[in-house]
């Protein structure tokens, strides 16, 4: 028996599951979750010793690989001076101006502290600006856990069955349309229908919470094309493709920009940040210049900044995003060609350091049906061996994979020979 499952059992008694968010409890695969005591670059160790190579990156953050030196020694310096003062910084300025010199779109952005807190408020505030209360979304994204955005969504929600939360009162969620993600046509025609009461659309530009989605050619533009016809705001959510697919994610990668967009994860630079931002006209209704309300108290926190101004500043290297792409094709043309050798029926997808591999006959997939057909049985099993030999993946096959700029050539063709071994036995 391992640590983990008696440290699984021990933190059951006190921690509803065992676990601070659902898809860390296994569900998706069975078993127990693997305990952590340490990360550092491409590698995490087990309570038991284990090392493994990690391709979750704590859900995205971890683009420079896990306590990267120049991170670690951002965030030391700055404890020095003191863990938050919920007052302005000189970093919260630098923050922005960086962001809104990096993302085209963005000409004000306020710093929140979790992803969540940033589509949530930007759905208030679309519905602020608009004075509309209907918001468009797509089933299998996942935007966080507000009330308005737990209809038919992703992530560990749909691993657990349970897209629509109960808790959610019918009276706001009637207010949520939930429309097929990558479906043009159904965007046109409910817009035809009703596209002046609805505030806005949000989504996640590359989906990450049905796997790894790609948009299909011409579905974000027909998203930009009916808010501007509808007066609707675009939200992308960017939450985990932002600074993930590209220096300008999702938008600078298909040239479609929105009006409001949601950043999280590699912007904190591993501390818990969200940020939103976007057009000073729809900015400047945030509380205190205008009459939406939006406050946090360790908002801007100086540590959190300390190291994802750090983060930020990595990216930006000449290459860096070319180098983490190349990596990314490693990995996922080494999968197709075991299972290819395997006779096992399997495709992936792929973005900057984000991709999604299913167990599927089909040979394209860009719908949520499509990955719900997939073969679960046999991700399960994959996942287990791949866990045995030391390579760890998310546990849902609802989830997209991330690689880092730390991960080597010989971790991924450690990964690729590990792949081998255990379709072998598929
Ligand atoms: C696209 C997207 N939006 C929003 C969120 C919510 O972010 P957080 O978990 O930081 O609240 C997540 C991840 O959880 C996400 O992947
Ligand atoms: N898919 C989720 C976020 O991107 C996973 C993180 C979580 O819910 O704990």
């Amino acid at each position: 028996m391992s640590r983990s499952h008696d440290l699984f059992i021990a933190a059951q008694k006190h921690i509803p599951g065992g676990v601070n968010s659902p898809v860390r409890a296994f569900k998706g695969v069975g078993g127990d979750p693997v305990f952590f005591k340490a990360a550092k670059g491409a590698y995490l160790t087990d309570e038991d010793d284990k090392q493994y190579i990690d391709y979750v990156g704590s859900w995205g953050p971890a683009i420079l690989g896990h306590a990267h030196p120049d991170v670690i020694a951002a965030v030391q310096r700055q404890a020095e001076f003191g863990l938050t003062f919920g007052a302005p910084t000189v970093m919260e300025t630098t923050m922005a101006d960086l962001v809104c010199e990096l993302v085209p779109s963005i000409e004000m952005v306020r710093m929140v502290s979790s992803g969540t807190e940033a589509t949530m408020t930007a759905i208030r505030l679309a519905r602020g600006y608009t004075g509309r209360d209907k918001i468009v979304k797509f089933e299998g994204c996942y935007h966080g856990h507000s009330d308005s955005l737990l209809v038919k969504a992703g992530s560990g929600a749909l691993t657990l069955g349970v897209p629509s939360s109960p808790g959610v009162p019918d009276s706001l969620a009637n207010h949520t349309l939930t429309l097929t993600h990558n479906d043009a046509d159904e965007v046109r025609k409910v817009f035809n229908e009703i596209g002046d009461q609805i505030a806005c659309i949000i989504v996640e530009p590359v989906a990450g919470n049905m796997n790894c989605i790609l948009p299909e050619p011409g579905f974000l533009e027909t998203l930009r094309e009916v808010c501007d016809e509808h007066g609707s705001v675009l939200i992308f959510d960017e939450v985990m493709c932002g600074f993930r697919v590209g220096l300008q994610g999702a938008q600078g990668r298909y040239g479609v920009q929105a009006d409001l967009t949601t950043y999280g994860k590699v912007i904190g630079g591993g501390m818990p940040v969200g940020a939103f931002g976007g057009k000073k006209e729809i900015m400047s209704h945030i509380a205190p210049l205008g009459p939406v309300y939006q406050a946090g108290t360790l908002s801007g926190n100086p540590i959190a900044m300390a190291a994802g101004l750090t983060t930020l500043h990595m990216l930006k290297e000449p290459g860096f995003f070319d180098q983490l792409e190349a990596k990314t094709v490693k990995l996922v043309q080494g999968l197709q060609q075991v299972a290819d050798a395997h006779s096992i029926p399997f495709t992936t997808n792929h973005a900057g350091g984000m991709f999604g591999f299913f167990f599927s006959e089909e040979k394209s997939i860009s719908r949520f049906a499509q990955v719900a057909k997939g073969d679960m049985e046999r991700f399960k099993r994959f996942y287990h061996g791949m866990l045995q030999e030391g390579i760890y993946l998310a546990p849902s096959a609802y989830e997209a994979g991330f690689i880092s700029i730390m991960h080597s050539d010989e971790d991924i063709a450690k990964t690729i020979a590990a792949a081998d071994k255990v379709m072998a036995s598929l």
